[in-house]
């Protein structure tokens, strides 16, 4: 049984995927009333409320998954997470349209001065002069992030007669076109526009994107516009250009802390303001519930996410196809790892034939977890293996060949330690599972599972009978054994595999044996 806290309010229409998984415990409390066990939960499901965090990650030993009920995952530690080996989804796509809409509201209210307006008659005012506003058509909108939502407001924008100047850095140009929109740098879309919205991420780059230095950039009498994440628009910032008039009015559905307590921005007149409200729709919050619902129900039940923030995406047909190889690379990483027995600074894969065909970062990710699995103490998995790597010092990076040995398809790992590099070659033989066809030059076909022994000797006669007494000896039955060499009387290899695992002292006594030169346990 697995068991998932839902820590923030969030459609139970929207959950029923999780609620009706058997295989699944639901706890609906707030962080604050679990503090004693946290550590229970594999996953936790989130709204914007929670904060998840460094300290909290390492109270929740036994979390697998991190779901975000919406799109922003500006309240999770995606780092941490990701260190943790935690896996964060979210739910990119159902509140995009209630967004859109709600910034749309926003806009015309804006410029009509509707908030304000309605507080006036409601104090039994009828004060029609203090609320002339602006037409949007024909106006120049600028819309900074020009993704999900970004677009959709492009299209209402449009139908509204606007004229619409976009910035968006990483838009593909493809893309743009077909939406036709005017594409422009920030600066032409400050210098353009009527009316400005973001729509970007808070991240590094974004944070205080509209600040003094750009504010001072745009038309006097702009309009601005925030539903995407408190900050971008600068709130310290804007304060002077409200003050002297240069920003006519300024549209807050978000803000650097939630609730406000910027209380001089808020209180001017010409701020509108809403608690972030944008998803805040029915349709949204059963779309975005029952996205991510379903995303850890399938995760539990052996399924691919699909939305993941720190795991490249992939379809269940794109994981299925990619599952073997990953297997064999986890498998091929233990490998290496046990045979390497020092610090290894460096490890290159090579990927040739079929297996080109997918997405290899993720068997790269497999083979690196597998690799540090049995170095480090802590929860190794795909999600934090290249992480970790980077962290040790270990540089990696995988290249495409066109040599496949004769085989259909092959990975190949090149690993450098301090003293000596170990390689080794695996292909995946569809229907028969993957094989290690190489180590070390020496060419061998065997399986990679179960309690291996690995010896390194010299080509002479009686070696092998000896290291088969001496097992025998001990009660140790050999299930396969696989010899290798390069030429008669040279280097040689062995790779034997048990039913159980052999004893230390075992290993020991056979390293007496004269021309054995290098002997390994591996544990698959
Ligand atoms: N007020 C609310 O309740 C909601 C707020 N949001 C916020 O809206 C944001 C946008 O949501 P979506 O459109 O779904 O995300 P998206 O990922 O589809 O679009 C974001 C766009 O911003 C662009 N971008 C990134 N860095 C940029 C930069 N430095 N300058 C200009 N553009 C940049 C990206 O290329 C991307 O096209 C979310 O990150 C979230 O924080 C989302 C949903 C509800
Ligand atoms: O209502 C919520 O959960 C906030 C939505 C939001 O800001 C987002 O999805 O990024």
């Amino acid at each position: 049984m697995f068991h998932v806290l839902v820590s923030d309010s969030m459609s139970n229409e929207g959950l029923a995927p999780l609620l009706e998984n058997p295989h699944l415990q639901i706890i609906q409390k707030n962080i604050n009333e679990v503090s004693e066990s946290l550590h229970q939960y594999d996953a936790l499901v989130v709204r914007s409320a929670t904060k998840v965090t460094e300290d909290l990650l390492s109270k929740m030993s036994n979390l697998k998954i991190i779901a975000r009920a919406g799109v922003g995952v500006d309240n999770i530690d995606v780092e941490a997470a990701t260190k943790h080996g935690v896996i964060v989804i979210n739910a990119p796509d159902g509140n995009t349209i209630s967004t859109a809409e709600h910034t749309f509201a926003m806009m015309a209210s804006l410029v009509r001065h509707i908030p304000q307006a309605n507080i006036s008659v409601k104090s039994r005012e009828w004060n029609r002069s203090s609320y002339v506003g602006t037409e949007l058509a024909g106006k120049h909108l600028g819309i900074i992030g020009f993704g999900r939502i970004g677009s959709e407001i492009a299209k209402r924008a449009r139908a509204f007669d606007m004229q619409v100047h976009v910035f968006d850095p990483f838009l593909p140009k493809t893309r743009a076109e077909k939406l036709g929109v005017d594409i422009c740098t920030l600066e032409e879309v400050l210098k353009i526009a009527d009316i400005i919205t973001v729509h970007t991420p808070l991240t590094k780059d974004t944070k205080g994107l509209l600040g003094k230095e750009n504010l001072a950039k745009t038309k006097k009498g702009v309009y601005l516009l925030n539903c995407a994440r408190g900050g971008i628009i600068d709130e310290n910032a804007v304060i002077h250009f409200l003050e002297s008039g240069h920003v006519a009015g300024m549209a807050l559905d978000v803000f650097e802390i939630e609730p406000p307590t910027n209380q001089r921005l808020i209180e001017f007149e010409q701020v509108i303001a809403t608690p972030h409200l944008g998803a805040s729709t029915k349709e949204a919050q059963l779309n975005v519930a029952s996205q991510v619902a379903r995303e850890v129900s399938d995760f539990f039940n052996g399924k691919p996410v699909t939305s993941s923030i720190n795991l490249p995406a992939m379809s269940k047909d794109v994981y299925e196809k990619i599952q073997p190889y990953y297997e064999l690379s986890k498998k091929m990483g233990l490998i290496v790892s046990q045979c390497m027995n020092e610090p290894v600074q460096e490890i290159s894969i090579t990927y040739a034939g079929s297996v080109t065909d997918l997405e290899t970062s993720f068997i790269t990710r497999g083979l690196l977890s597998g690799f540090l699995t049995t170095r480090i103490d802590t929860t190794i998995n795909e999600v934090n293996a290249a992480m970790i790597s980077k962290e040790l010092g270990i540089t990696f990076g995988d290249k495409v060949s066109s040599n496949t040995y004769g085989y259909s398809n092959s990975i190949t790992v090149v690993a450098i330690g301090e003293t000596k590099t170990f390689e080794i070659r695996g292909t995946y033989v569809a229907h028969y599972g993957g094989r290690i066809v190489s180590l070390n030059g020496f060419n061998i076909d065997f399986s990679p599972e179960g309690n291996l022994l690995y010896i390194q000797h010299t080509d002479r006669p009686g070696v092998i009978g000896k290291v088969g007494n001496i097992l025998g000896d001990n009660e140790i039955n050999i299930a396969t054994m696989q010899v290798g060499r390069k030429e008669m009387g040279g280097e040689a290899i062995m790779m034997l595999s048990f039913d159980k695992p052999i004893q230390e002292n075992v290993g020991h006594v056979l390293k007496n044996v004269g021309d054995i030169v290098n002997i390994r346990k591996i544990d698959l």
